[in-house]
């Protein structure tokens, strides 16, 4: 096995890479610069914690606050690694002799220890090897960050000093102007460069409008209570201390434990909130922003902001601590109406009208942000310069929340009329008191109250006028800019179109959403937004839900009895497959994804006991079969019900994706809360063995998704006459050129088995004409009735041994069905069946032999092939030896296959 792969699950008990951090790890390898820009919580620390475990020299890495490099120490030794850190907070002063001696496998520093050690301190550790020199939160370097840090701009010194070691910068800061400086200062030389996503599809966006006043803190403490009882952690950020008191208070009143955090606290109450926080002694923070960068706690399930934030660069970075594990999050923003003229506020100790003007203008995208009724992921995610394709991400309030409508042409005439009539030269107060009939003197002297819509809004409040107007915004009717230091606001050019098509009597319909004061009530409905529970969202039993809480509260002990933080032991992800699965032997719990060999070594016992113990109590059986779970929360707004299906849930989740939610076929591939993430091929397999379990399909939209044009269809028509059957594919993708694939061939085949008419698809209205164009006249996708297959014959039976073993590969609840693979006149796992002739030799299993044999095979074995191959040894004694050598990390257990390490 790869020696990045065995180090990823030996000691961080992970089985496979998210994306680029193996490419990132093997170029860092090869010695080569790197600059790593993922979102918040996309897995950057692994890039440099892998490396100086494959090469075996110290990887120095520097980091910004001394809690974090805490914090980070801390878990990396409940993972068996050698790490330590030098600043000013380290007591034990031999630390620096052993890090110079080449001690520890990962050495943190703060940027000031780094710029100040003794050269003689590098020139030592060169000798025993540096593997490389990262610089986590690299942002800090660059005066466009949002958290500049002098010293970090003094790190390229070092370059002179450490010769021939890799640099690393690593931010979750996507500007370009902040990359640009990263490579310029650190010196980067031909950097590789990753740039990930930064979307985070596990977190929710909801935004809601509060009254500040005890009322509203009073139902805040409620929601509060729940997620307590729920047992997840949440941070409150406020935007005052008065606020943080005022809510931490109320918690504390009520009997919930929470901590608080801000500026004006002495240092060390602050370390100790912040350390309670992160151990699990404490699930509630309330505090200012102040509580930061440093936080490093996997199983944040909830992020409120009490009040708008000054931009959406710290908002998308405070809100990203949550859900940092991949699971279902929710990040939640409170809003009242003052917030969005605290504009001057922030901009009081600004000199230059050019600063005032940013900040009045990223203000204005925050309050855009919370007034938008479009879909939150795509705002955020496009404001850092990303595309969305999709128009919905069905994970946040605007995609889930059923809003009631109205037609509003009429209001909107009015509004635009007026904003019209104003030029462009006031905001939205200056129409809106018009439009109210105001008689002011700033009206009178525009004469403004000559105009004939002066009193025609009376019948609404000035605040529901406001929030028509912010609709009229986000939806691109009216833009809003800064000039000089004032807001304005003008009719746009599609806001001019409207007005071209209204008269005073008649007006086209222009239905809105009725969000903030424009709603009389919300009608949330039953399956509305739901951020699931951590039992509920894993599809858990009752038994299994209380047995997960249990082995949490296990989990819970045991740190506070070796001194270290829950989640440093094993994340909640890990437990929550540990109750599911519920292993009896330590090689059963080694296999679970996140169990590394220091946890099964040191607590492996303790683990295991504390599993049989509690699952008697709870009258579960022991080695279950895991289930393929997703835990995003998504709209559950059901189009289809689909009440028995034969369909693994694997499948049945991905069809639920695609035609209930929307997502695309990459989103789908690449959902985060898989252990890794499938290919984009094994979806669209996952599709069409839904549609021949009978579940509907938008065929047009498949046909579109995957690229199947009409030139194609009449390619494979004619490559199907060629091949003189459809039974199987091999012989018909021969005939096609490179860019026609399996997919392409299988969905073309899979419509004509399920029958599906060529006029339904036509009329779906997505008739283009053009040629080369996408298929969408099913007149094209009329067959021969020759080359048709029956059902018997149909190359079904091969695409879905197909799928098979590709969710073999991904999905380890899958069965594998052995007989089928074997069938498939592929390469993959033939290899198996090859070495037949082996047989007359009676093979005995041994620890080498075995190893040996399963590193010859890239797809590993099963049971039965290994009984068939070892024919010299009983079953009794194979499946000993295998419990044995997986307890050792020599092979590993997916699904039914065994694969060496
Ligand atoms: N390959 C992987 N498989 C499963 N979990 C992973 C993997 N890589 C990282 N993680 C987990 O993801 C979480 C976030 O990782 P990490 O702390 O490295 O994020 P980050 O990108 O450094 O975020 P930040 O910018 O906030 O520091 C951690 O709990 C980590 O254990």
């Amino acid at each position: 096995m790869d020696t990045t792969l065995s180090v990823l699950k030996d000691y961080f008990g992970f089985m496979s890479f998210r994306p680029y951090q193996q490419e990132v790890i093997e170029k860092i390898i090869e010695k080569r610069d790197c600059l790593v820009v993922m979102a918040t919580g996309s897995g950057k620390s692994l890039c440099y914690q892998v490396p100086p475990l494959v090469v075996k020299k110290t990887g120095i890495v520097v980091s910004p606050l001394i809690s974090l490099m805490q914090d980070q120490v801390m878990a990396l030794k409940q993972r068996g690694i050698k790490a330590e850190y030098l600043s000013s907070a380290q007591k034990d002063y031999t630390i620096q002799g052993k890090a110079e001696r080449g001690q520890f496998d990962i050495l943190f520093m703060t940027p000031e220890k780094a710029c100040t050690i003794p050269t003689s301190f590098w020139s030592n550790l060169l000798k025993e090897g540096i593997s490389l020199f990262a610089v986590d939160e690299a942002h800090c370097i660059s005066e466009w960050g949002h958290d500049f840090r002098v010293e970090y701009k003094q790190l390229d010194k070092l370059r002179g000093v450490l010769l021939d070691v890799p640099y690393v910068g690593l931010t979750a800061t996507a500007t370009e102007k902040v990359r640009f400086d990263i490579t310029n200062s650190l010196k980067l030389n031909n950097p590789y460069i990753a740039v990930g996503s930064f979307d985070r599809p596990n977190l929710f966006y909801g935004v809601k409008q509060f009254n500040r006043g005890q009322y509203f803190i009073d139902e805040l403490v409620e929601e509060i209570s729940k997620e307590v009882a729920n047992g997840c952690s949440t941070i409150i950020y406020c935007t005052t201390i008065k606020d943080v008191e005022q809510i931490y208070k109320s918690l504390m009143e009520v009997g919930i434990n929470a901590g608080m955090y801000h500026g004006q606290m002495d240092g060390r109450s602050r370390e100790e909130s912040h350390r309670l926080f992160v151990r699990d002694e404490k699930q509630v923070m309330v505090a200012t922003i102040a509580f930061g960068m440093g936080i490093d706690k996997p199983n944040i399930r909830k992020v409120i902001h009490y009040g708008c934030p000054k931009n959406l660069e710290s908002y998308y970075q405070e809100s990203g601590r949550c859900g940092r594990d991949g699971i279902a999050s929710a990040c939640w923003l409170y809003y009242t109406r003052s917030d969005f003229s605290k504009g001057d506020y922030y901009a009081a100790d600004l000199k230059s009208d050019n600063q005032k003007k940013a900040v009045m203008e990223s203000l204005l995208e925050a309050q855009h942000y919370c007034l938008t009724a479009t879909c939150r992921r795509k705002f955020l995610l496009e404001h850092f310069g990303e595309k969305f394709a999709a128009e919905r991400c069905g994970n946040c309030d605007n995609c889930t929340i059923l809003k009631q409508h109205r037609d509003m042409s009429k209001e909107a005439f009015l509004l635009l009329a007026c904003i019209h009539s104003c030029k462009g030269r006031w905001g939205l107060n200056m129409p809106i008191d018009i439009l109210r009939g105001s008689r002011a003197k700033k009206i009178a002297e525009a004469q403004y109250d000559k105009l004939p819509l002066h009193g025609l809004g009376k019948a609404y409040q000035a605040n529901w006028w406001k929030a028509l107007g912010h609709q009229l915004i986000s939806l691109g009717y009216l833009k809003e800019f800064v000039s000089d230091v004032y807001r304005n606001v003008s009719v746009s050019s599609k806001g001019e179109q409207f007005l071209a098509t209204c008269r005073p009597d008649y007006q086209p319909p222009l239905v809105l959403p009725l969000i903030g004061e424009l709603a009389e009530e919300e009608i949330r409905s039953a399956e509305e937004i739901k951020v699931l529970s951590a039992s509920e969202s894993e599809g858990f039993s009752e038994a299994e839900g209380k047995l997960y809480q249990m082995l949490l509260e296990e989990r819970l002990n045991l740190a506070r009895s070796v001194g270290t933080a829950p989640y440093a032991l094993c994340g909640d992800q890990t437990i929550r497959k540990i109750a599911l699965t519920r292993p009896s032997t330590k090689a059963r719990l080694a296999n679970i994804d996140g169990v590394n060999q220091h946890l099964v070594t040191r607590y492996g016992d303790h683990f295991l006991q504390a599993i049989r113990k509690l699952s008697q109590e709870l009258n579960l059986s022991l080695d279950g079969e895991p289930v393929f779970q997703t835990n995003e929360v998504r709209k559950v707004s059901p189009v289809v019900t689909v009440k028995s299906t034969k369909l693994s849930g694997a499948k049945l989740e991905a069809w639920k994706m695609w035609h209930e939610e929307g997502l695309s076929i990459q989103r789908i591939a690449n959902f985060p809360a898989r252990s890794a993430p499938i290919q984009e091929q094994t979806v669209v397999q996952y599709l069409l063995d839904a549609a021949l379990e009978g579940l509907p399909i938008d065929w047009t939209r498949l046909c579109e998704a995957i690229g199947l044009k009409q030139d194609y269809i009449s390619a494979i028509r004619g490559a199907i006459v060629k091949a003189g059957s459809a039974d199987k594919l091999k012989p018909i993708k021969n005939e096609l050129p490179e860019e026609i694939t399996y997919p392409h061939i299988k969905v073309y085949l899979t419509m004509q088995t399920c029958g599906v008419s060529l006029e339904s698809i036509q009329s779906e209205g997505h008739q283009s004409g053009k040629d080369g164009e996408t298929v969408n006249n099913a007149s094209n996708l009329s067959e021969p009735s020759s080359v048709t297959p029956d059902s018997e014959s149909h190359p079904q039976a091969n695409i879905a041994t197909e799928s098979i073993m590709e969710i073999n590969e991904v999905v380890p609840s899958e069965p594998v069905n052995v007989c089928q693979v074997q069938e498939f006149p592929t390469s993959k796992r033939l290899k198996v069946s090859d070495t037949e002739e082996v047989k007359i030799i009676k093979l005995k299993a041994t620890e080498s032999s075995v190893v040996e044999w399963l590193q010859s095979l890239d797809e590993g074995a099963t049971l039965t092939e290994m009984l068939e191959h070892f024919n010299g040894s009983n079953k009794d004694s194979i499946v000993e030896l295998l419990s044995c050598l997986e307890c050792d990390f020599s092979i590993y257990k997916k699904g039914n296959v065994y694969k060496a390490m």
